[in-house]
Formats: C-alpha cells, sequence, structure tokens
C-alpha cells in the first residue's frame, strides 16, 4: 500500500497510511446516499449555527451530541423532531457509537468563566473527548474536525499569529485547561492521522460573536451587548489597551465548512484580521447600542493574552475563505437577538 510521508511539524501533513474503509453499508444499492454528520456541542453557540447551515442541504442528516453544559435545547429547537436531525444528550468523556461520516468536534465550554468553572472537568473533555471521537472516528472511518482555538498561542509573542508560530503558553496557569487541553487535542489528532490514516481537519478559531451567545456568558462582545441593551456600565477590564480580532459567526460557519470539505488538514487560523482594543470595542458598542452608557474599567483575570491578530493567508489560499462581515455590522445584527431575549426593545426617536 502507497504511503505518503509528512512534512514537518507544522501542519500540511498528507497521510502516511490509508484511511479506515468505511462502512460496508455505503456499497450495498440500498444505501441512502445521505451524509451522516455528528455535531459535538452542537446544542452551544457556534455549533447551533453550524447545525442549521448543515441542514439546509437535503442530503445531510446531523446527529448533534451536547452535555448541555454550556449549550441549550432552544438553540436547535427548530430542528427538533426534523426526520434529518438527531438530538442526543452525551457527554464526550464517555464514548460514543454512531455510524458517521464527518465529525465536527465542538465539545468543550469556550468562556473562560466557564472553562475555569471546573477546569479538570475542562481538560477531560478536551483529551479524553477528543480521544473519544478520534477512536470513533477510527472505526467508522470518518473525516473529524477540531475546533481548536487561537488560545493555543498563549500570549503571543509573534503578531499578527500565523500557523507556524508554536505559542507562549503557561502550562499551569487558571487558563491551561483550555489553552493546554486543545494543545494536546490538536497533538491526538495529528497522532491518530499518522498513525491511523485518519483524514484530520483543524480549525485555530479566533473570537468568534453572534447571536445565541448566552446572555451571561462572559465573553466579553456579549457582556458589553447585553450591557448596553440592559443600560449598565460597560465593563472594560484592565488595561483595556489589550487587543481581539472578532469573527461574525456566519463567516466562521463558512469556513468550517470549507475547511472540513476541502483536502488540508490545517491547522489553519479561522478569524477576522480585523484589530481592536477592548476600549475600542467598548466605544463602538456605546455609539451603536447605547450612547447613554458609561464605561468603567474592572480588574482582569491572570495570564490574559495582551494581544491577537489572526494571519489568514493561508485561509485565503487554501480554502478560498475569508470573513465578510465588518464589526460594527455584526454588533448591529447581535443587538436585535439580546434585545429579543432581554425583552427590551429599541427606544424610538420621538
Ligand atoms: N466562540 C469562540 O470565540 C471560540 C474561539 C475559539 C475556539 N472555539 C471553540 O469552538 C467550540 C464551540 O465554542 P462556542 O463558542 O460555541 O462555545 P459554547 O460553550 O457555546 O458551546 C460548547 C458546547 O459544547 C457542549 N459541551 C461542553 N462540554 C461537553 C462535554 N463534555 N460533552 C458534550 N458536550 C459538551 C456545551 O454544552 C455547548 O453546547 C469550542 O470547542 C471552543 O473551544 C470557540
Ligand atoms: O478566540 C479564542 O481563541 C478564545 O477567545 C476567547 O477568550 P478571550 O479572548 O479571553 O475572550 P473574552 O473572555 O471575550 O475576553 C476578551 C478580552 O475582553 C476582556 N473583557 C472581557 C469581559 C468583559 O466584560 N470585559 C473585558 O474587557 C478580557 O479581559 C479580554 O482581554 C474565548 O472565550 C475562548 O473560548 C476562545 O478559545
Amino acid at each position: 500500500m502507497a504511503q505518503k510521508e509528512t512534512n514537518g511539524s507544522n501542519g500540511e501533513h498528507t497521510t502516511s497510511r490509508p484511511p479506515p474503509t468505511p462502512s460496508p453499508l455505503r456499497f450495498s444499492k440500498f444505501f441512502q446516499a445521505n451524509l451522516r454528520i455528528l455535531v459535538t456541542g452542537g446544542a452551544g453557540f457556534i455549533g447551533s449555527h453550524l447545525v442549521d447551515k448543515l441542514m439546509e442541504n437535503e442530503k445531510h442528516e446531523v446527529i448533534v451530541a451536547d452535555n448541555f453544559f454550556t449549550g441549550s435545547k432552544d438553540n436547535l429547537k427548530k430542528w427538533i423532531g426534523h426526520p434529518r436531525f438527531e438530538l442526543i444528550r452525551h457527554d464526550v468523556t464517555e464514548p460514543l457509537l454512531v455510524e458517521v461520516d464527518q465529525i465536527y468536534h465542538l465539545a468543550c465550554p469556550a468562556s473562560p468563566i466557564f472553562y475555569k468553572h471546573n477546569p479538570v472537568k475542562t481538560i477531560k473533555t478536551n483529551v479524553i473527548g477528543t480521544l473519544n471521537m478520534l477512536g470513533l472516528a477510527k472505526r467508522v472511518g470518518a473525516r473529524i474536525l477540531l475546533t481548536s482555538t487561537s488560545e493555543v498561542y498563549g500570549d503571543p509573542l509573534e503578531h499578527p499569529q500565523t500557523e507556524a508560530y508554536w505559542g507562549n503558553v503557561n502550562p499551569i496557569g487558571v487558563r491551561s485547561c483550555y489553552d493546554e487541553g486543545k494543545r494536546v487535542a490538536e497533538t491526538l489528532m495529528f497522532d491518530y492521522h499518522r498513525q491511523h490514516g485518519i483524514e484530520i481537519r483543524i480549525a485555530r478559531i479566533f473570537n468568534t460573536y453572534g447571536p445565541r451567545m448566552n446572555i451571561d456568558d462572559g465573553r466579553v462582545v456579549s457582556n458589553f451587548i447585553a450591557q448596553a441593551v440592559r443600560g449598565e456600565a460597560l465593563t472594560v477590564q484592565k488595561p483595556g489597551t489589550q487587543t481581539r480580532s472578532f469573527c461574525y459567526v456566519a463567516d466562521m460557519v463558512d469556513g468550517l465548512i470549507k475547511l472540513m470539505n476541502g483536502n488540508n488538514t490545517g491547522p489553519i487560523n479561522l478569524g477576522n484580521p480585523g484589530e481592536f482594543t477592548m476600549l475600542e470595542l467598548a466605544e463602538n458598542v456605546k455609539e451603536l447600542i447605547n450612547p447613554e452608557v458609561t464605561v468603567t474599567m474592572t480588574e482582569n483575570t491572570p495570564d490574559d493574552p495582551r494581544q491577537r491578530k489572526p494571519d489568514i493567508t493561508k485561509a485565503k489560499e487554501v480554502l478560498g475563505w475569508e470573513p465578510k462581515v465588518v464589526l460594527r455590522d455584526g454588533l448591529v445584527l447581535m443587538e436585535d437577538d439580546f434585545r429579543e431575549r432581554l425583552a427590551v426593545p429599541k427606544k424610538t426617536k420621538a
């Protein structure tokens, strides 16, 4: 059997073994040509938008596995009962037996306040959960995509970050359960790829925002919008000069689907390179949503990255992908959803 070897240490791999054989059912003349897709963490913010997009294709059958730690059935209510959709309450730290062709592996709390809440569970989710999903991919011959994170770059010493940068991560800090957990998850993905020929895809997602984020999620965009809608002060954590680059969720979902269906293993940065300080973000939210609110400085948490901006050259070249929605447009789209859920209508001008 032909065995292609891989190159260096930053991805761009070809498989060293042929992938496992898919189910014999695929070769049966009675087999329906539908693509069965598992989305772990599909009841969460990005996951539920991904499910919406996948369900638009009538050839897709979508299974969501979620333990509802940060996600909710509400995010999927329009699909419950649909013949091509199935929702399973399942914790990915336990093995899962389903027959699927593709796995989008998103399950993991993403907001720092949630992932720090039970750090041991967070690292188990990243390590054991990813092992379980890789074991499943191996058994059924499915392609698997991991939603990794820009946090693998830690507090980056290179700016903007390319995929070739190995990062600057504190291995014993309060964020490590997430950062290091995702780094191990990436390692597991590549080891299964090299050792067992599993088809893998790794997305390194940079701060993504949009409708359906939990109102009290703790992440900066959802915090500021909820605060502006409620008429509360916007809480900028010190020093306020730290930067992030914010990607609208619809752009992110397009990137994830392109990555899954393309030929490159990744890792690939997916994010919007538009970079803002937290003070600039607060000013934008104030101006667009509620000019009457004040901005207040609050204490920050340890190891908060000082700057973050994706270099998306690779995503453009390999996937033909780049984000379309600019921050100010995305914030307004999100405002409508938050106003509805908080039951605070927009004031009409007299
Ligand atoms: N949103 C971002 O800015 C961002 C950035 C980088 C990476 N990511 C990654 O994208 C993925 C989705 O993030 P999100 O923003 O939608 O977060 P989210 O918290 O809204 O969604 C995570 C989902 O995973 C589920 N989950 C958590 N632990 C689980 C477990 N042990 N078993 C089964 N389900 C479990 C949650 O209930 C939730 O539905 C995560 O893997 C996250 O690390 C997100
Ligand atoms: O994109 C990523 O890779 C990661 O980004 C986020 O982590 P983080 O950037 O720390 O996100 P936030 O909690 O939204 O914080 C962003 C910045 O806003 C600040 N912040 C947060 C909340 C707030 O009310 N005010 C405020 O100024 C924080 O100090 C931080 O500097 C996500 O929550 C992670 O899941 C994700 O993996």
